[in-house]
């Protein structure tokens, strides 16, 4: 058992320990709605008003990871990947411009909430230099991959989702961004492997951060506050 453990890809053993808070944010009731087609659409205005500007403070957060992957990696295929991951903000951005007219959504007008300004100031905070590549990769592969799995799930078998959220859904639900989530997996699972206990340790408290501000972030979309 202890040995089988040991064998065990980091990233794999630790989405099994905290499952229950994996589940919260990937089966979130805002995208479950999504699926079951009872989504209300102003819940999806609001989300989508905050994503816009989530989205632009994660451009910076990409290219310190950008910067910390040219000065600390022993690959050089993680540049291209993360390269990648910016080419296709670059487009996100325009995407939710066009989506945003097309939802009478006014982006400029759109006041951060408390929870997307909380997320991005975790944001910020990992684009030190303090902090490790390691740590900073293992955070852009859960931030990442909590959207593939939530809208992924929106496209699956029996979903029931309105024709005119299926396009947001694609756009993180597609194989093409599963692909690019596995292949982010696959860097801080390596990364990870010849990391000291302490690199670890933070890595972890940083995916379940990670989890918790998601959490919250779907939760805007209720518009209580
Ligand atoms: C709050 C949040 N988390 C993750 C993503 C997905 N990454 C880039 O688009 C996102 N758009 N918004």
């Amino acid at each position: 058992m202890e040995e089988s453990n040991k064998e065990m890809l980091m990233i794999q053993k630790w989405l099994n320990q905290h499952n229950e808070l994996y589940t919260s944010a990937t089966r979130h009731p805002f995208t479950l709605s999504i699926r079951d087609g009872s989504v209300d659409l102003s819940a999806f205005k609001r989300w989508l008003g905050q994503d816009y500007i989530f989205v632009r403070a994660f451009v910076p957060f990409i290219a310190s990871l950008l910067l910390k992957a040219w000065k600390e990696s022993d690959d050089d295929s993680d540049i291209e990947v993360i390269l990648g991951g910016i080419a296709a903000l670059n487009d996100e951005v325009s995407w939710f411009k066009r989506e945003a007219s097309k939802w009478s959504v006014s982006l400029s007008s759109t006041v951060p909430q408390k929870a997307n300004l909380e997320y991005c100031r975790f944001l910020e905070s990992l684009m030190s230099p303090e902090v490790d590549y390691t740590v900073a990769v293992t955070a852009f592969w859960a931030i990442e991959a909590v959207y593939q799995e939530s809208y992924a799930h929106c496209l699956s078998d029996g979903s029931k989702t309105p024709e005119e959220l299926k396009e947001t859904c694609q756009r993180w639900g597609n194989d093409g961004f599963g692909q690019y989530c596995h292949t982010l997996q696959n860097i801080a699972n390596r990364r990870l492997e010849k990391s000291p206990e302490d690199i670890i340790s933070k890595a972890e408290a940083t995916l379940m951060r990670v989890l918790e501000y998601e959490v919250e972030f779907w939760n805007m979309s209720r518009g209580e506050t």
